[in-house]
């Protein structure tokens, strides 16, 4: 059992540690459907163009190039829905009746919507307004995306506007980054399940279901959870079955103070785990540690639940992402002016306390949460500071900021 004072690092320098063990795992075919906000394992591109043919953006009538004796007056000679697929031709003062979305007759020079039109049996004129069309309602082939074009850029989540271009071209499942395997364990004689029976000295976990949910939410998968008394044996038994399960990653919370002698880091050493940084020069989340079990990235993480759910955002969300190949993996930082004062007890180390940004009059704007108040970020203050004044302009970390590649 040791107590010397341990080395921390500072969380960019963690953060770095932690990508650079992050491999891109392997590939999986995936229905398109399910793809939404998913890494993409290869290149997606344009399978064709798109739109695939010329096609009306208005009902209305697709009116004839040549137009003779000035009576802006066409003869209809048939109608197009959409789904038809006969490829007409409009001659001299002809125009067929269109639907949005229909074939455009490859010599029609504009769509008319039917509001510009007025028909009489058979035969439709068009508005003069409409003589020099500024807009042909014509939405051609391939305006939107050429053959071969990249749709979705390397190391970036498929968006919506990318899963409907990728609908549009015609994939119907796509090869997909397999989602990380997340295990974890929850330390602590102390910790119950809901429903069971409590004593004082007794405490309900909420880590269990706090992790659980991280994890689904920034799409990874739980593979095994569990929650394990304070006992080093105990712990060591639970490393080495997670880390046989074919876990990725190996999150543990609790057992890191000085109180309960390194019973983690013990266990983890035991089951044969490389430390790579046992402390981090950060508040909350001090006592924290990050390590190699094999293959599997291992996160020793402090009890409270607020530490466990800011490492969640700033080390393992990162990690999830950087394992599917996710480019720009640190959450986002944004500037941002501080509405109430923050006082901090002491001076010491960098925080990062729990926020909620919002937008004013063009100006982005953050205050502290307040404990039953939801958090979308947090609110950096140095380790020299004790308090920020309201008014002040300060930096701030989101909470589930997806990578973005501009
Ligand atoms: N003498 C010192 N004591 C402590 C120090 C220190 O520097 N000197 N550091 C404090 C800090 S900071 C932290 S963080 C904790 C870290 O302790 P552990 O990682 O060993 O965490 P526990 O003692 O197991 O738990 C701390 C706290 O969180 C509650 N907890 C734990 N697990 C859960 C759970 N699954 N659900 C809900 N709540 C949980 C636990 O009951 C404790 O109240 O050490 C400080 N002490
Ligand atoms: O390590 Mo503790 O999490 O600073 O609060």
């Amino acid at each position: 059992m040791k107590n010397e004072k341990k080395q921390s690092i500072d969380l960019e320098t963690a953060q770095s540690l932690i990508l650079k063990k992050c491999r891109v795992l392997s590939a999986e075919k995936v229905n398109l459907s399910k793809s939404l906000k998913r890494f993409p394992a290869a290149l997606l591109v344009a399978l064709e163009s798109l739109p695939g043919y010329d096609q009306s953006l208005r009902d209305g009538y697709a009116i004839s190039r040549e137009q003779q004796g000035g009576k802006n007056c066409y003869e209809i000679i048939d109608e197009v829905a959409a789904g038809d697929t006969r490829k007409l031709l409009l001659g001299e003062n002809q125009a067929i009746r269109i639907m949005t979305g229909g074939l455009i007759p490859e010599n029609a020079l504009a769509v008319v919507p039917r509001e510009l039109c007025s028909v009489n049996g058979e035969t439709v004129s068009v508005k003069t307004v409409f003589l020099e069309p500024q807009r042909d309602f014509i939405h051609r082939k391939g305006c939107e995306l050429a053959e071969g074009e990249v749709i979705v850029p390397e190391g970036s989540a498929i968006e919506v506007e990318q899963l409907i271009l990728l609908a549009g071209v015609g994939y119907d499942s796509v090869p997909l980054v397999r989602k990380p395997r997340i295990s974890f364990f929850c330390t602590g004689s102390e910790l119950i399940s809901g429903g069971e029976e409590k004593l004082a000295g007794e405490k309900y976990s909420a880590n269990s279901h706090l992790l659980h949910g991280l994890i689904e939410h920034a799409g990874a998968k739980v593979q095994v959870q569990g929650t394990v008394k304070d006992d080093p044996e105990a712990v060591m038994e639970a490393l080495i079955a997670m880390n046989e399960s074919g876990s990725d990653i190996i999150v543990s919370t609790g057992g890191m103070g000085p109180g309960k002698f390194d019973l983690v880091e013990d266990a983890f050493l035991r089951a044969g785990g490389r430390v790579i940084y046992h402390s981090l020069h950060l508040r909350p989340g001090k006592s924290t540690l990050f390590g190699m079990l094999g293959r599997s990235l291992f996160f020793g993480m402090p009890g409270p639940p607020p530490a466990v759910h800011l490492l969640f955002n700033e080390l393992i969300r990162p990690a999830i992402l950087a394992l599917q190949g996710a480019k720009n993996c640190r959450p986002r930082e944004v500037e941002a002016y501080l509405t109430e004062n923050l006082y901090f007890p002491k001076r010491g180390l960098p925080r990062l306390k729990s926020g909620f940004l919002s937008f004013a009059e063009g100006r982005c704007l953050v205050r502290p949460s307040t404990t039953i108040g939801g958090s979308n970020c947090y609110i950096y203050c140095s380790e020299s500071a004790r308090e920020l004044k309201s008014g002040e302009r300060v930096t701030v970390h989101m909470i589930d900021s997806l990578p973005c590649i501009d």
